[in-house]
Parts: structure tokens; C-alpha cells; sequence
């Protein structure tokens, strides 16, 4: 007797993707920032401050003063398909699923913003998949990050009667298939610039300082995605020194050292000339690598005396990207298939 799931006319189960990041504002105005601000800066896992402190900040000067700045800056970086970061992650998506072909249906949800990941997940249920495989777009694991991407997932379970099965991608930051996809697109990078570079800076986004001390491990895991980096670059780039910083600092706590803009000015007032900057901590450009880094990452260190710079794009659809993100995506799936 054949196992049911051997016989030849009950069907292999769909598999759904979902491949999900942090979220952005619907449009570059004020009002569109401020609804996108609100939702990510009311989580408690992003301001772990309590509720009683942190209302009156949030509702009374944030939420007055940080969208219209914001959108001026997201303004700056938006394209005709959109904000950066959702347009990018759905040209993800849509790669994707050209190379997993039949084996699963992919589809791409912000944590904050839209399209939301419980609108997705019931998406990808309606349309048969019965197993759905949720990819946390965050190499490096936080609380602030890949921790609310399954919060959300757990509350959308909450409202389904009839749940699909669930797998998580876990956190990929010491992987040897993405420390390779990052060597290789750095290098190629490298290579195509016009100027050679002195120093490489590895700027990761930053979080309070106390969550290292609370047990989040985002911290040590950037720290090993930049040692394992430049340890892959090194025999390629030996005259190429890298350094490795924090960037986004929001609010008036500690956050982790050294700060990207200090090291910026730093740099430049050493000596430092010719300068390149990385984000190995994001899967995709957005306002933090476009703007931040980019735009005002480059004033930062010309106006302290640099006088060559170039802010390297992160992995988004690049053929070393999309291979690591196939071959993570696939591993997780052989569990299914
Ligand atoms: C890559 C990992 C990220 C961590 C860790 C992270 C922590 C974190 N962020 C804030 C506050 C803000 N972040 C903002 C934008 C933003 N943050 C990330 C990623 C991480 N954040 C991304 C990918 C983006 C870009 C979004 C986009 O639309 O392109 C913003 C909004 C922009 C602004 O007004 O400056 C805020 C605010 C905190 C408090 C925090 C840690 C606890
Ligand atoms: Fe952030
Ligand atoms: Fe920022």
C-alpha cells in the first residue's frame, strides 16, 4: 500500500514564500511618513522604553516634528517604482520565483506599512499553500527586526481558522553561501570604481546599546558578518584596510560604537582620501543606505577632507544575491519537498 502522500493522484502540497522586510512609508509626504512612523515606533520591541515614558515622546514631539524631515529625506531617494525598500524587495520576489519555478509560489510583505504580512500569508493560503516558508530578510538577528516579523506571523495565526504550516528562515549572517555572495559583490564593486579605495567601512544599522547588554546577539553577529568579510576580501584587497561601524542612531540613548557619521569625519580628518562604504547588514537599499549613507555619508567625509568616496550597493537583485537567497530559500524547502 502506497503512503497517501506517494500516490500518484493526491497532488504534491504548494509551497508559499514570503519574503519580508522592515516597511516603509506608502509616499514621500508627511502625513504618509507619520501613519508608517506611528505603527514601527509603537512596537515594543523596537522602543523598549515603557509605554508610560515613551507615549507622550512618541505623540507629542516624533510624531510632530520626524515625519516631515523624514519625508524630505525619503523624498530624496524615491523612485518611479516606489519607495526603495519595497520596490527592491519585490524585484526580489519576482527573481525569486523565477528561479524556484513550480517548486514554490513567492510573494514579498513589509513588517510595517504595505503590503502587510497578514494580508500576504492569507494571499498565498487562498491560493492553495498549505506550507508557507517566511524569510526574514535580516542576515543579523535582533529583536527590533527579525523578532517582530514572527510576532506579526504569530498574530495573524491567531485570527485563521485553518492555519497553513510554517517555517522561519533563520538568521544567515555567518553563512558561508552569504559571507560568498557578499566577497564576490563587494569585489565586483570594488573593481568597477574610479578610484582605489584606502579604506572599505562596513556600516551597519544601530540599536541602543543596552540591548547587547540585555542578550540580543545583533550586535556580535554584525561583528562576525564584518570579520568574515574582510577576512574574504583580504587576499583580493591586501592594501584595502576595513572597518566596520554603526549607523541611524534615533533618540538620545547609548546606541553601539562607533557611530558611522564620527567615523566618517574621522577617517577624513586622518588622511583618509579615498573611501568606500558597504551596508552588509541590509538585504536591499533604502533610506539608509540612499540617503544616510549615501548622500549624506559623502558630505560627511568631503566636508572633513576626503576626496573620494562611493557608496556600494547593497545585494539586492544581484546575480550573487538572488544564487544566496535561492540556495537559502532551497535548503529550508528540502524539508518540504
Ligand atoms: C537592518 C536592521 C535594522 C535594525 C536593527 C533597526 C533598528 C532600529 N531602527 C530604528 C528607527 C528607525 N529606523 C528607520 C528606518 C529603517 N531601519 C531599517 C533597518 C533596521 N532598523 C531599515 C531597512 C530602514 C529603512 C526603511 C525605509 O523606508 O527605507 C526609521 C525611519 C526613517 C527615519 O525616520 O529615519 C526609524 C525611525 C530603531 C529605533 C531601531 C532599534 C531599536
Ligand atoms: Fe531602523
Ligand atoms: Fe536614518
Amino acid at each position: 500500500m502506497p503512503r497517501p502522500a506517494d500516490h500518484p493522484a493526491i497532488a504534491a502540497p504548494k509551497i508559499g514564500v514570503l519574503l519580508v522586510n522592515l516597511g516603509t512609508p506608502d509616499a514621500p509626504d508627511a502625513a504618509s511618513v507619520r501613519r508608517y512612523l506611528k505603527e514601527f515606533l509603537s512596537d515594543r520591541r523596537v522602543v523598549e522604553i515603557p509605554r508610560l515614558v515613551w507615549w507622550p515622546i512618541l505623540n507629542g514631539i516624533i510624531l510632530n516634528t520626524r515625519p516631515k524631515k523624514s519625508a524630505h529625506a525619503y523624498s530624496q531617494v524615491w523612485s518611479e517604482d516606489g519607495s526603495p525598500l519595497a520596490a527592491i524587495t519585490k524585484a526580489q520576489a519576482l527573481a525569486l520565483q523565477a528561479r524556484l519555478g513550480d517548486d514554490a509560489m513567492v510573494d514579498w510583505a513589509m513588517r510595517y506599512g504595505n503590503p502587510a504580512i497578514g494580508t500576504q500569508i492569507e494571499a498565498l493560503k487562498d491560493q492553495g499553500c498549505e506550507r508557507i516558508l517566511v524569510a526574514p530578510l535580516y542576515p543579523q538577528y535582533s529583536g527590533a527586526t527579525t523578532a517582530t516579523v514572527i510576532d506579526a506571523l504569530g498574530a495573524q495565526l491567531a485570527a485563521m481558522r485553518w492555519q497553513p504550516a510554517l517555517r522561519t528562515l533563520p538568521p544567515y549572517y555567518d553563512d558561508p553561501l552569504h559571507i560568498e555572495a557578499l566577497r564576490a559583490d563587494t569585489a565586483r564593486q570594488l573593481a568597477a570604481l574610479d578610484f582605489v579605495p584606502e579604506v572599505l567601512l562596513l556600516s551597519f544599522h544601530g540599536m541602543p546599546e543596552r540591548t547587547l547588554h540585555l542578550g540580543d546577539p545583533y550586535h556580535c553577529q554584525c561583528r562576525k558578518t564584518a570579520r568574515l568579510l574582510a577576512a574574504a576580501l583580504a587576499p583580493q584587497f591586501p592594501d584595502l584596510r576595513i572597518e566596520t561601524s554603526f549607523q541611524s542612531r534615533f533618540g538620545r540613548a547609548k546606541w553601539l560604537e562607533p557611530a558611522t557619521d564620527a567615523v566618517l569625519a574621522a577617517e577624513a580628518q586622518n588622511g583618509t582620501r579615498r573611501l568606500a562604504i558597504a551596508a552588509p547588514g541590509f538585504s536591499a537599499d533604502c533610506l539608509e543606505t540612499r540617503e544616510e549613507l549615501a548622500i549624506r555619508g559623502k558630505e560627511q567625509f568631503v566636508e572633513a577632507g576626503g576626496t573620494q568616496f562611493a557608496a556600494l550597493d547593497c545585494l539586492n537583485t544581484s546575480d550573487a544575491g538572488m544564487a544566496m537567497l535561492e540556495a537559502l530559500v532551497r535548503r529550508e524547502l528540502a524539508g518540504w519537498i
